[in-house]
């Protein structure tokens, strides 16, 4: 690959007042992980060298620069050769194909990496994900089956279950998808209609989609590639509604992959993105499966048709939850690769004149440039500590609640819900003004912004529509607030509803304090959390029923959310940037970057922040 470095590009890395393998250390978790990242691609590669075509050779190439332009501190100087023989051979890429032969191009890569990871016997799931990515850069058929299936398996399933179905998971032998949403319902989970009804005789559930709106609707795979579904249903047994619970249903015959008797399956059709991801539809005509095919972790069905109700009936929802921190971090990463992109192509684009007369230069001098990437190279940041600050507080509660208990259920919740709303959203609009800074160029396939957007974007609706899941999380902070408007005792995490006070040092002619911007924001959601209290306490004053009052202050409880998510962040970003135990250089320049995305936020939101004073 010995291609010169462009000029420009090689001028601006010898600019860097820091050494971007430290940093790279620390995004990737250590130089063993990082070490292991960078080997994936470069074994892959030289395998593929053997394995592949030509065509696939230089796409799986182009992955590979997408991949490791992740690198934010480090980028390697490939910038056009892949792009230049990619156009000069018509190397085919999935942009260029029919939806179906998009989804059979995938399909065949997916299916390469899922045998090559078993025998490579690749047990971590990062490590899985960096190694598929590379072959199958958009949406993977088997995402679903990868994640949430076997999450829902391990999460809900009893371990007899768990000995039972995972093994055919890790091994192909079957491949499936998680399908709770209806047409007719998708964030009201209360009002799903498809129907789990336990025949006592013959010790088997009757599965029925009753009315065309119980159709299953939008699960991956669910088009062609699932022969299994861990599917939500009501429960109803001697004749009582027992609410949501998960069934392990076959619904392709293994052999021939055709649906079983009672099942209709079929694709929902194209998509604004994910084309290569087959969601689908699924219509049930009294199928039977038996007893032990309900996931009885949490809750069960006895042989009599006994329901023994779970400890708590949030349980079965933990597979959402544990997958909502999935797509905290990938919006993260994915808003790091956009702003990789745009920034590289800043670096070599020359347009227009500063100086007249002296001559082109580098968009990247322009401030409004600087400015427009800038701001998102520190976001990327900000999404991707936070996500990790957000996941070590998931995993201590996690291994409280396997031991059965469930006091942090609550707030992981509320975490987990406003953070996935708060990072989709600023990654999605973090993005599209990538690409945008690319001017016509970002508006090309070849580009790989415009993927990452239509691919992503979706995040803000799946795994919980993003309105509803602030609204989640104000349900939490709420009656958080309650309790400090009673002196109660709180949370850890929201302590600084009753502690938080605006006692700034910094004055505007002086550099500010970084205690300060924690103190603002941390002032900044406490004020709009006690508002949106005020308020739904305002709407109850007026007569209005609790529901009505709720929704009477609903868009303000969606910015307490929203505010919450926004000092998480920030106090994450602050926090371990200053305890990373990075060299001066590196950490005086994280610090100036976890400023500029502080009052960059400060800004956008001057209304909040004005009126906190
Ligand atoms: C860098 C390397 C990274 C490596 C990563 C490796 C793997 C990466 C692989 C791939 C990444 C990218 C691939 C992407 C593929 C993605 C494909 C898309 C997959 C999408 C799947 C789906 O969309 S599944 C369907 C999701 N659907 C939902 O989320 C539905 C949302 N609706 C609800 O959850 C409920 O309806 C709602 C909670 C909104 C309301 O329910 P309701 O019963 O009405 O409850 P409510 O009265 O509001 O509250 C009752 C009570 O319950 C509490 N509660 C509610 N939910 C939960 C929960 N989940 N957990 C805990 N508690 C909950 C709620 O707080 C209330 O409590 P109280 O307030 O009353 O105390
Ligand atoms: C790419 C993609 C992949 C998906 N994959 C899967 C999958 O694999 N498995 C699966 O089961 N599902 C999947 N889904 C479905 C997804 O989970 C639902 O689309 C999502 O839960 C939103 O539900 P909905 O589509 O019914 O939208 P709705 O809930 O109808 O939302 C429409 C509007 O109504 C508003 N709204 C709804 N309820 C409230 C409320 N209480 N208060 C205020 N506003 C409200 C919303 O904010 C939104 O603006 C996928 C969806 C997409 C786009």
């Amino acid at each position: 690959m010995g291609k010169s470095v462009n000029p420009d590009l090689a001028k601006a890395r010898s600019q860097a007042t820091f050494d971007p393998a430290n940093l790279t250390n620390y995004l990737y978790g250590g130089p063993e992980k990082l070490r292991r990242k960078r080997y994936l691609p470069a074994f892959v590669f030289k395998e593929l060298c053997t394995e592949m075509s030509l065509t696939d050779l230089c796409l799986i190439f182009l992955g590979l620069l997408t991949h490791v332009s992740d690198y934010l501190g480090l980028t390697l100087s490939i910038e056009n050769m892949a792009a230049k023989e990619y156009k000069e051979e018509g190397f085919k890429s999935t942009d260029d194909m029919s939806r179906e032969e998009a989804y059979e191009e995938s399909m065949r890569r997916a299916v390469y990496t899922n045998k090559r990871v078993l025998q490579l016997n690749l047990q971590d799931q990062e490590e899985q994900y960096y190694f598929r990515e590379i072959f199958v850069p958009g949406a993977n058929p088997f995402a679903l089956h990868y994640v949430m299936f076997k999450d829902a398996i391990n999460t809900q399933g009893t371990e007899d279950q768990i000995q039972k179905w995972l093994p055919l998971a890790e091994t192909y032998a079957v491949t499936g998808t998680y399908a709770q949403t209806e047409l007719g319902h998708g964030t009201f989970l209360r009002g799903l209609e498809t129907t789990a009804e336990y025949d006592v005789q013959r010790e088997e559930f009757i599965l029925n989609t009753p009315t065309i709106t119980s159709s299953k609707f939008w699960p991956g795979a669910l088009g062609k590639t699932a022969n299994v579904a861990i599917l939500n249903a009501k429960l109803i047994t001697k004749g009582r509604n027992c609410g949501m619970q998960s069934f392990w249903v076959p619904l392709r015959h293994l052999e021939t992959h055709q649906p079983l008797p009672g099942i209709t399956v079929g694709d929902i059709g194209p998509k604004f993105g994910y084309h290569t991801s087959d969601n689908g539809f699924l219509q049930l005509n009294r199928v039977r499966i038996p007893r032990e095919n309900m996931l009885m972790r949490y809750s069960k069905v006895l042989q009599d048709g006994t329901f023994v109700p779970p400890e708590n009936d949030r349980l079965v929802y933990v597979p959402m939850t544990q997958f909502r921190f999935v797509v905290i971090g990938r919006s993260g990463w994915t808003l790091a690769k956009a702003v990789t992109v745009a920034t590289r192509y800043s670096a070599v684009r020359r347009q227009s004149e500063i100086t007249p007369g002296g001559g082109e230069v580098q968009i990247l001098d322009f401030q409004t440039q600087q400015h427009k990437l800038f701001t998102q190279i520190a976001s990327a940041y900000a999404m991707i500590i936070a996500a990790k600050a957000a996941k070590d507080l998931y995993d201590s509660a996690f291994s409280k609640m396997e031991k059965g208990n469930l006091e942090d259920l609550p707030m992981l919740h509320a975490l987990t819900s406003s953070m996935k709303a708060f990072n989709t959203w600023e990654m999605a609009t973090g993005v599209e003004q990538c690409r945008m800074a690319c001017g016509g160029h970002g508006y090309l396939l070849a580009s790989g912004i415009p993927q990452m957007y239509t691919d992503m974007v979706s995040a803000c609706t799946y795994e919980g529509e993003n309105t509803v899941m602030c609204l989640q999380a104000a349900r939490f902070l709420n009656k958080c607030q309650e309790a400090a408007n009673k002196g109660e005792r709180l949370p850890q995490l929201t302590r600084f509803l009753q502690t938080s006070r605006l006692n700034i040092s910094s004055s505007l002619d002086q550099d500010v304090d970084l205690n300060d911007i924690i103190a603002a924001y941390e002032f900044r959601a406490a004020t709009v959390i006690s508002e949106a209290n005020a308020r739904l306490n305002a709407g109850l004053a007026m007569g209005k029923s609790q529901s009505e009052a709720w929704n009477y202050a609903s868009q303000l409880l969606v910015k307490a959310a929203l505010a919450f998510s926004h000092w998480f962040t920030v106090r994450a970003l602050i926090e371990n940037m200053r305890g990373a135990g990075f060299d001066n250089s590196t950490e005086t320049l994280l610090l100036q970057l976890a400023k500029l995305y502080a009052l960059d936020g400060m800004l956008r939101y001057s209304g909040d922040f004005r009126k906190v004073g």
